[in-house]
């Protein structure tokens, strides 16, 4: 089955079965680079990697995020120090948005990584301190308003220097939540996308980040630790630019894994009613029932979570476990995260209905029923189409 996107005929047909099935050699070369910066794979591992793939990618689409969830979490053992559960670092929070880098970095922290970092403007800084004392935050962007053209280069060496003394320590970095529009501060953003590809630190774009990749692609074009997290209204002008054609919701599993291979192989989750995850490689729904609620932020709990799973799989890549070692790290992570999140807001809504914030379903994150095996129906109702009743029976 040869499938075409819109007008872009200069792009070559993406033949969806093959695709799925078959690691071509783009795929390979990023195979290996995976296996160099995850310090080496045996051979027979790595052939095992490419092999799983493909067996993943042949028991069909939906992914069983329930097993790969608890596969890729690691145990809590007295032997370890602070720091091997998952460092993780947000770069966003400017004047209008200091919830959303609050939401992804305090998500991260409570589904267990050891220490959580943010770093955002000088004006968010302590209202984004003030939210938690658990968070690192470092007062260091700056915005067009706050400086002199002339200024400008100092200060972005400035931003440079104070982020590269960390960059190295993190396991993972999230770019976007409520970063912003400002043309000075998402230069200086660009910068310190390219140090952290130039040290293999994996990068989760959202949000306003999506704005900045989707105006220069090249920032994560054909780096495979990144992962682009799109809703609804950022995969439009994605698709747009990469694919020059309109989202096609018949086949949208293919058009996914269009995107990402057309990107080079970085991998694609796009947020919905179902999560669609895709590395070029492969592709993976998530479509465990969550909430009914739609209330922002839960995105920003998404990109945090992204980053403590895609970290911990990666550290995971070379045990025994064929669900771990075979498979792209940063695929699992994006499947454990959307299972993680869906569950949460779903137990987040079993209590507080219509009125459930982002900060409810922050607080299910590390719940009993939330983490442990076994997706419960909802004992809510949905609409009216999906269950028969009425709306009412939200509230
Ligand atoms: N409490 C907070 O501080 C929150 C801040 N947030 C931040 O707010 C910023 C904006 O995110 P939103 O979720 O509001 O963005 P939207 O999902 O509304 O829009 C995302 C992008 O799509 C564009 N867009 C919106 N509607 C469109 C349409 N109908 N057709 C075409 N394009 C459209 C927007 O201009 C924007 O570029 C981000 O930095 C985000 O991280 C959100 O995460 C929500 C919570
Ligand atoms: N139609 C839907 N049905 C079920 N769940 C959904 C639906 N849309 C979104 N979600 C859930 O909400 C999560 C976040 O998606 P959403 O589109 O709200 O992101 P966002 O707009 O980037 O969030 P934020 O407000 O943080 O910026 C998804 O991963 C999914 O779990």
């Amino acid at each position: 089955m040869l499938i075409k996107y819109g007008v872009n005929h200069h792009l070559p047909p993406y033949n969806s079965v093959i695709g799925c099935l078959v690691a071509p050699s783009s795929i390979l070369r990023r195979q290996q680079f995976l296996v160099r910066i995850l310090g080496g794979f045996s051979s027979q591992t790595y052939q095992n990697r490419v092999g799983g793939i493909r067996s993943m990618a042949a028991c069909g689409v939906e992914a069983d995020a329930e097993s790969i969830l608890r596969a890729i979490t690691p145990a809590l053992e007295s032997s370890k120090h602070k720091g091997q559960a998952g460092k993780i670092a947000v770069v966003g929070g400017c004047r209008e948005y200091t919830g959303a880098p609050y939401f992804a970095a305090i998500s991260a922290l409570k589904i267990g990584a050891d220490l959580s970092h943010v770093f955002c403007t000088k004006d968010a800084a302590p209202v984004i301190k003030g939210y938690s004392p658990e968070l690192i935050v470092h007062p260091i962007l700056e915005e067009s308003y706050s400086i002199r053209d002339e200024d400008k280069s100092c200060v972005t060496q400035r931003v440079l220097a104070e982020i590269d003394k960390w960059l190295e320590r993190f396991d993972c970095l999230v770019v976007g939540p409520g970063l912003g529009r400002d043309p000075f501060l998402l230069d200086c953003v660009s910068e310190i996308i390219k140090c952290a590809q130039h040290l293999n630190v994996p990068i989760i774009v959202d949000g306003d980040g999506l704005f900045l990749v989707t105006n220069c692609l090249d920032l994560v074009s054909g780096y495979p630790l990144a992962v682009l997290i799109p809703n609804v209204n950022e995969y439009k002008p994605l698709i747009d630019k990469v694919l020059n054609c309109e989202v096609n919701d018949r086949e949208a599993n293919q058009q996914v894994q269009f995107l990402a291979k057309q990107m080079g192989g970085i991998t694609i989750l796009r947020k919905g009613k179902s999560d669609l995850i895709g590395d070029g490689d492969i592709v993976k729904s998530v479509s465990t029932y969550g909430s009914p609620r739609r209330c922002g932020g839960q995105g920003d709990i998404l990109s945090g979570s992204v980053a403590v799973f895609l970290s911990w799989a990666l550290g995971r890549s070379n045990v025994a476990d064929p669900r771990i070692s075979e498979v792209n790290p940063t695929l699992l992570g994006c499947i454990a995260a959307s299972a993680l999140l869906r569950k949460a807001a779903g137990a987040a809504f079993e209590r507080k209905r219509r009125s459930t914030l982002t900060g409810d379903i922050i607080d299910c994150l590390g719940r009993r029923e939330v983490t442990r095996a076994g997706i419960s129906s909802p004992s809510y109702s949905l609409n009216t189409d999906e269950r028969g009743l009425s709306a009412r029976e939200h509230l």
